[in-house]
């Protein structure tokens, strides 16, 4: 398994554009991710391609729904033979116990991890949408609560990582989108952090879209990437 703690988001309308990155990119450098929008538009076919040429899997479906139903969606999607998967924390402890039970139950079993609160959302947007209250706060209920149904980690802002790092000790992963090289737009994520900084505040793995994705050398943007945190450098931002 590499080494790599960056996890390119493939978020393309095709099976061929996302493949066509894929295959610029070393599985031994990076990790990938399909969401929502290639998984819809193409597939499991795409997911086992990818798998196929190497590449460790990050499935980001954060499937939310009643427990039997979420355990077997996660039960097929271990099928497909992906390294992580994730889970809404909000869908409730039993919802997160059914699922992991469940993928407990397969012979090789990916991680499984739930999503706390989205990196595109703050306190407004909390208040907005009827649960007033700090973001690092709800954060920190629901990671909580992931720990209690024993998932494998959460997925969080890098803002959040080190007081959840202190919360939930150092097995659990800390999967962290909103990642924003300093010279990156950061369009519609709020709760955000530089590469360098995330790993420095307890970030285990980088979810990496469109800083990667959009930049107009694909490459040359994960290797900035990569040469910013072998520096180890903490450019504030
Ligand atoms: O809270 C979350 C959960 C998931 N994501 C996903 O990560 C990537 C981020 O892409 P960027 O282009 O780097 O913004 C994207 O696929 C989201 O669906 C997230 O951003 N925040």
């Amino acid at each position: 398994m590499t080494e790599t703690r960056i996890i390119v988001a493939l978020d393309y309308a095709s099976a061929d554009a996302a493949l066509t990155l894929a295959d610029r990119l070393d599985p031994h450098r990076c990790r990938v991710k399909v969401g929502k929008e290639l998984f819809t538009r193409a597939g499991p076919a795409v997911v086992e391609q990818l798998v196929k040429r190497g590449f460790d899997v990050f499935l980001d479906l954060k499937y939310h729904d009643i427990p039997n139903t979420v355990a077997a969606a996660c039960a097929a999607a271990a099928d497909l033979g992906v390294w992580m998967l994730n889970v809404h924390a909000s869908g409730g402890v039993a919802m997160m116990q059914a699922a992991r039970e469940r993928l407990a139950s397969l012979p090789r079993r990916p991680l499984l991890i739930a999503v706390t609160l989205l990196t595109s959302l703050d306190d407004d947007d909390l208040t907005a949408i009827g649960c007033p209250g700090h973001a690092r706060e709800r954060v920190a209920l629901l990671a909580e609560l992931s720990a209690e149904a024993d998932l494998d980690g959460v997925v969080c802002s890098a803002r959040e990582a080190s007081d959840l790092r202190a919360r939930l000790g150092p097995e659990r992963l800390l999967v962290t989108p909103g990642v924003r090289p300093a010279d990156s737009a950061n369009g519609d994520q709020k709760r955000i952090m530089t590469p360098s900084r995330a790993i420095a505040a307890g970030a285990d793995h980088l979810v990496i879209g469109r800083p990667i994705t959009a930049a107009a050398d694909p490459q040359a943007a994960l290797s900035a990437i990569e040469a910013e945190l072998a520096v180890g450098s903490a450019t504030p931002r």
